[in-house]
């Protein structure tokens, strides 16, 4: 088993406005990343989910501590690793295929190959049919298939994605979790996934990590075991409930805590 990506120690603060104090968003977080896997993160609203993934995708630098990707510290932004957001982030004026070619375009990727690479990803997110189309025409589930396919197309090591389907209705984030897995499994992309659901995290995940509440630190990482080719509806399944349930309970302490650290921070 390849290490893909390293957090070694990793704390980040942020200088709070006004005041000469700085929060503590992450906290000795170390946590290591096979080459391959699919890793999702779940903890409580401000936990710093958002803010671990920029220090991997090197939008941020951590305070303390170093990630390193292929056993080199991330020192900035790279084609190495690709990102997709709640929001889009398509460009409007671009249909589904132009928007595809767009990443390919800041890598220098020759113009025809750039057309052939974009329809072959368009395909494996099942939207070839719909390439000439502009977002205001596309719904939202397809819109966020065309910013994954957007991010495969530079043929990154690693996928980073930040609650990616949260702004999707429950049955197009289903069949998008379907698809993510299928690409997973075709492409043998390393995953780092975070979200709020923990459906969402026992049915992609090999590995939850589960992140305490501010600061955030690795409170518990969970394999996930899941025979899925003896159950039609795996989600239904007993084996499903009890991860679902193992993950509720690492979660509802924090949740609380988070809660009341939010209630102690409003001024009176
Ligand atoms: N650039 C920044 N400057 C100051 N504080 C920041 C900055 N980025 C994040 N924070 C703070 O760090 C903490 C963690 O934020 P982060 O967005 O990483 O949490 P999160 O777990 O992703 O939250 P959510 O689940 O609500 O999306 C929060 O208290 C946030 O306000």
């Amino acid at each position: 088993m390849t290490t893909k990506i390293r957090f070694e120690g990793v704390g980040r603060t942020f200088p709070v406005r006004g005041g000469r104090e700085r929060l503590t968003a992450l906290e000795s977080i170390d946590l290591d990343i096979a080459e391959g896997e699919f890793t999702v993160v779940v903890g409580p609203s401000g936990c710093g989910k958002s803010t671990l993934l920029d220090l991997l995708a090197g939008l941020g630098t951590p305070s303390s501590g170093r990630v390193l990707l292929d056993g080199r510290p991330v020192t900035g932004p790279g084609v190495d690793r690709g990102i997709v957001f709640q929001q889009y982030a398509l460009l409007p004026w671009r249909t589904a295929q132009g928007n595809v070619e767009f990443g390919l375009e800041a890598t220098g990727v020759p113009k025809r190959e750039r057309a052939e690479r974009a329809r072959e990803y368009l395909e494996l997110v099942d939207l070839a049919a719909f390439a000439d189309r502009h977002p205001h025409e596309l719904s939202g589930g397809m819109k966020q298939r065309v910013a994954i396919a957007r991010s495969l197309a530079y043929d990154p090591d690693v996928l980073l994605m930040d609650e990616p389907f949260a702004a999707l209705d429950a049955q197009t984030r289903e069949s998008l979790q379907d698809e993510l897995r299928r690409i997973w499994r075709r492409t043998g992309k390393t995953i780092v996934f975070i979200t709020h659901g923990i459906d969402e995290a026992v049915y992609l995940g090999q590995r939850v990590a589960v992140l305490t509440s501010r600061p955030g630190r690795i409170k518990s990482v969970v394999d996930i075991q899941l025979d899925r080719s003896a159950a039609e509806d795996i989600r239904s399944a007993p084996e499903f409930a009890r991860y679902r349930h193992e993950i509720w309970t690492l979660l509802h302490d924090e949740v609380v805590r988070a809660q009341q650290l939010e209630k102690e921070a409003v001024p009176a």
